[in-house]
């Protein structure tokens, strides 16, 4: 990764018409004077020289044209193709109302309508059929770039749509930039295309994917090692991010690879690391531990089980109990009800049977419902994976309350339309008493007191900017389990709802703060690496101070610096430049 100085030169091979459409290098009315001359630009662009700000406010004037969000999100798209500089300004300045417009939920309605929004390709498209090029296209597309991230999916799981062929590693990856602070041209969102089960696109003549059924078994583990291989040859150092793989899939990549290279799973690691923050803010508030709790899982699917495994080790570490014991608080709730004995092997996963109840405990009973559940377990904690939209029910709620004083309520599933209860009747059924947080962004609730409660946004993008950003900066060849541990210990201690003397304030930060949060926790992941040994041995000698322990201060120092900001600089024309 390059470093940012306060007023960098750049030299720039690209000029003419080349560099107005390369949005990397484009500044559009920006270019200044001499570099319109250097560059070839005077006649191509009116006379005026705009500022970044008054390009701004000129982008966010036509940003406000657009009258619904998936207008908007398009116009966003547009722009990101055409300057990045300003793309990234613009959502920076408006942080907290941009990124539902370019994640979740308005990114779910544009990934299903992906083939017809359809402008312009981005980043690196593999598909199965043409795998026997794929070094070779892989190599085309990243000759002479220095990739620091890749961002890959195949698109079986997105958010909680299911599988939409193609889609979401653009989006995930604008994020590391925008909150992360990664520099976007170290950068490779990758769609892994190995078809689709979805019967709309295979029957739909503009899907631009490769319309064949999904390919599955050692045919698809190959193309995937394929893939991995080849980033690991190219790119050895670089992290390797796994978006919204289908369930069966994304545990047994992340296993795989977890010891061989920095390979990180969003829906797994990111959700279980953010998740826990939001739960160690709520257990702040009620001043209980980790371990007092009794955790309902609703939906045990990536999100869910990797939720789990999170908490669970957190409680374990935490509390100094057993993982056996640990383990005993959660009862996982996925589509055939809880997870017990009597369900039989064939409908549980792998990553589920630590958490299946014994049938001694459940005998007599046939399956439970969530109600009958709630009754019987008392949870503290009810969070929903589930994409069960309305899964909450009044009945739900209610019993939840007569158990707990103040129950933790999590519904996580995206996008909003998903939620497993909007928070204003969680809050309803609750009378007010409920700790809550959301996957999607959703407007304060009244309270009966006719107080405001902020509903914290518990979604992996809070956390896994810094997580990776973190992992770059350490050049750690892995990311381990107490690296991630301790992003979501930092995280958790940013907690607005634990330093506001105020009890309705939001149990996570707000988005708009989200590059300064991330940024702690890269430091904090940092820091562990170092300590640890995950780190790059000669980094992690440069952050230590005389004594030899690892230096908080230093690690910011080198993080601050590597920190991308979207700046134009000077450009200088040189052929032997960036290109
Ligand atoms: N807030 C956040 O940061 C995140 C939220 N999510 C959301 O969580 C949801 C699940 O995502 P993944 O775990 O990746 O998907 P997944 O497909 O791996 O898991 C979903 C699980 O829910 C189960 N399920 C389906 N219907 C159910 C029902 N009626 N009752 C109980 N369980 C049911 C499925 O069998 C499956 O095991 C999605 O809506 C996704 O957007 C996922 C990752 C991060
Ligand atoms: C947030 C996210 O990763 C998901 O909903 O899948
Ligand atoms: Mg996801």
């Amino acid at each position: 990764m390059k470093t940012n100085t306060a007023s960098p030169v750049f030299r720039v091979a690209v000029r003419g018409e080349a560099i107005l459409t390369n949005p990397r290098f484009n500044k559009g009315m920006g270019f200044t004077t001499e570099e319109r001359k250097a560059f070839g630009l005077t006649g191509r662009l009116p006379s005026r020289v705009n500022t970044l700000d008054e390009q701004c406010e000129r982008a966010y004037g036509q940003l406000l044209m657009r009258d619904t969000p998936i207008r908007k999100n398009s116009f966003l798209q547009s722009l990101k193709e055409q300057n990045w500089v300003l793309y990234y300004t613009l959502l920076r300045r408006h942080l907290r109302e941009l990124t539902p417009v370019i994640y979740t939920p308005t990114e779910a309605e544009a990934i299903s309508n992906y083939s017809h929004l359809f402008r312009r390709s981005e980043g690196l498209y593999l598909t199965f059929a043409g795998q026997d090029s794929m070094e070779e296209d892989f190599l085309e597309q990243t000759k002479g770039k220095d990739i620091d991230l890749i961002v890959c999916s195949d698109s079986e799981a997105i958010l909680g749509i299911g599988d939409q062929g193609v889609g979401i590693s653009a989006a995930k990856s604008v994020l590391y930039t925008v909150i992360g602070g990664i520099n976007p041209s170290n950068t490779l969102a990758v769609v892994l295309d190995v078809g689709t089960n979805n019967e709309d696109l295979l029957n739909d003549p503009l899907y631009v994917g490769w319309p064949q059924k999904r390919v599955a078994g050692s045919a698809y583990d190959e193309f995937i090692d394929k893939f991995v291989q080849l980033v690991r040859k190219h790119f050895p150092h670089s992290l390797l991010h796994f978006e919204d793989f289908g369930v069966t899939n994304a545990s047994r990549i992340l296993k795989r690879y977890h010891d061989a290279h920095a390979v990180f799973n969003d829906d797994i690691q990111g959700t279980g690391a953010v998740t826990l923050s939001g739960i160690m803010a709520a257990i702040g508030v009620t001043k209980t531990k980790l371990a007092d709790q009794r955790y309902i899982i609703y939906g045990a699917g990536s999100a869910g089980v990797g939720i789990t495994i999170q908490l669970r080790d957190a409680i374990v570490q935490a509390d100094g109990v057993s993982v056996e014991e640990a383990n005993s608080k959660f009862y996982l709730v996925d589509k055939y009800g809880l997870l017990k004995t009597s369900l039989g092997e064939d409908k549980i996963r792998e990553t589920q049977k630590p958490f299946v109840r014994t049938e001694s405990e459940w005998e007599g009973d046939s399956q439970t419902s969530l109600v009958e559940l709630i009754e019987k377990v008392k949870p503290t904690v009810l969070i929903g994976c589930s994409t069960h939209a309305g899964g909450f029910t009044e009945d739900v709620l209610r019993t939840l309350v007569k158990h707990c004083e103040r129950p933790i309520v999590f519904p996580l599933s995206n996008p909003s339309r998903l939620v497993e209860v909007h928070p204003t009747d969680a809050m309803k059924w609750t009378d007010g008493k409920a700790l809550i947080a959301t996957g999607s962004p959703f407007e304060p609730v009244q309270l009966p007191d006719g107080s405001f409660y902020e509903i914290a946004e518990c979604n992996n993008a809070l956390i896994y900017p810094g997580l990776g950003f973190g992992a770059l900066l350490s050049k750690s060849r892995l990311v381990t389990d107490s690296m991630i541990l301790a992003g979501a210990q930092k995280l958790a201690s940013l907690s607005p709802a634990l330093h506001a003397n105020n009890p309705s304030t939001a149990l996570l930060p707000d988005f708009a703060d989200a590059p300064e949060v991330n940024l702690e926790v890269a430091i904090a992941v940092a820091v562990r690496a170092a300590e640890e040994g995950s780190a790059l041995e000669e980094w992690a000698s440069s952050v230590k101070d005389d004594e030899g322990k690892v230096s908080v201060d230093l690690v910011r120092k080198k993080a601050e610096e590597l920190v991308w900001k979207p700046i134009y600089g000077q450009y200088v024309y040189d052929l032997e430049g960036e290109k």
